[in-house]
């Protein structure tokens, strides 16, 4: 079905889809590729891809921040239509980057309470005063925003956005600056539940797929400004992987060198023997290497397994479970004061019931430990 709506006065027909659809874009930068999208009213997803491939462009032409031609319409709403174009104030959405943009000369809480003035849904403020704790920018209320540091001018100004609480809510790399165990553990969490109960369509352009797993069911991918339709994280961790872009969850472990013998390097972690095959470069006994382990090569158990072709067997930690978008869980576990990210099915941590301080064992196989 169509509508009819009018825009300066003219008559326009869009789709009649309450969410977001982008029909033919066309900035300067991609010409050859224009854009098409089309995603519900509500909903959050990823948006992903190499570095100047044109996510940035794509968030600015939505905003009406950058020039462009083709269709672009919300709610309903025509907001861009051939070159004629609806200014930012008048479109509902918001829009965080990774420089924090907060108004200078103001304090903290003055940012914040300005969002909340000017939002058509304004957020309670009991939910106010949780999400202030959450990112701990109660202590800063009243400082000036010149005086925060890059992380806390983020959290400050996701907060804002939050408090505003557009229908449309686009992110550039809004967590950039923020210490990545804070934003794994309570940040990420923390949106997830906001959404959840407040739903808005949400955008958030991350190169931390990590962040997006966390956030996101869907993501869209930006190769050389073609920009693909929603894609399943899976999918998305096949172009991160084909590409060689982006950040899946590796631990970084490092482990003194014993012996190297063919190609099969013998490692010593807090007093148990690990292995690492297939490694280049030199190691030298006595030295400390560092190597990359994928969550996903992990296998954790309860007991102590038995012998097994999987030549590494770690005792661990369980310190924390954080439940990826998709439905896997993924561990944080601690050996020898090092941090190990497992990911594991929802069924085998019910299977586990994996309680936080237990002692677990990680298995993997000696070719996953990938040398640095
Ligand atoms: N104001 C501008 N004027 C001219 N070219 C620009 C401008 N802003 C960005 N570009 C160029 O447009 C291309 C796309 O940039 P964009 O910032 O959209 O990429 P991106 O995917 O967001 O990159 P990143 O992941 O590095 O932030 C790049 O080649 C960039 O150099």
């Amino acid at each position: 079905m169509e509508i009819t709506l009018s825009l300066f006065g003219t008559a326009t027909t869009v789709s009649d889809s309450t969410g977001l659809s982008v029909e033919g874009l066309v900035t300067s930068f991609n010409a050859a590729t224009p854009w098409q999208l089309s995603l519900p009213a509500s909903g959050v997803f990823g948006l992903t891809g190499p570095s100047g491939s044109g996510k940035s462009t794509l968030l600015a032409a939505l905003a009406g921040q950058r020039r462009c031609r083709g269709k672009i319409s919300f709610a309903n709403t025509v907001w861009q239509c051939g070159r004629r174009a609806l200014s930012t104030h008048k479109r509902a959405l918001s829009l965080g980057f990774q420089d924090s943009c907060l108004f200078a000369g103001q304090s903290v809480a003055d940012n914040l309470a300005l969002a909340r003035r000017y939002s058509r849904r304004p957020v309670p403020g009991e939910e106010c005063d949780q999400l202030l704790k959450a990112f701990g920018i109660a202590p800063l209320l009243h400082q000036p925003v010149e005086l925060l540091s890059g992380g806390e001018a983020q959290r400050v100004a996701l907060l804002r956005q939050l408090f505003h609480n557009a229908p449309l809510q686009l992110f550039d790399e809004p967590l950039s600056a923020v210490q990545r165990t804070q934003v794994l553990r309570c940040l990420l969490p923390t949106l997830r539940d906001f959404w959840a109960r407040y739903p808005a369509l949400v955008i958030w352009t991350s190169h931390d797929f990590d962040e997006i797993q966390l956030l996101a069911q869907r993501c869209l991918w930006m190769d050389a400004a073609d920009l693909s339709a929603p894609l399943t994280l899976p999918e998305v961790a096949r172009h991160l992987d084909t590409q060689g872009v982006g950040d899946s969850c590796r631990s970084r472990i490092e482990a003194r060198v014993e012996s190297l013998q063919e190609s099969l390097l013998t490692l010593d972690l807090g007093g148990i023997a690990l292995y690492a095959d297939r490694v280049a470069g030199h190691y030298r006994k006595g030295d400390t290497a560092a190597f990359l382990l994928e969550a996903g090569d992990i296998s954790l158990s309860a007991e102590r397994p038995g012998l097994s072709s999987m030549l590494n067997c770690l005792p661990v930690m369980l310190a924390a479970k954080l439940h990826l978008a998709d439905g896997r869980i993924r561990l944080q576990l601690t050996a020898a004061g090092q941090v190990l990210y497992a990911d594991i099915s929802r069924l085998s941590c019910e299977r586990l019931q994996l309680r936080d301080g237990a002692t677990y064992f990680a298995q993997f196989k000696a070719g996953s430990l990938a040398g640095l």
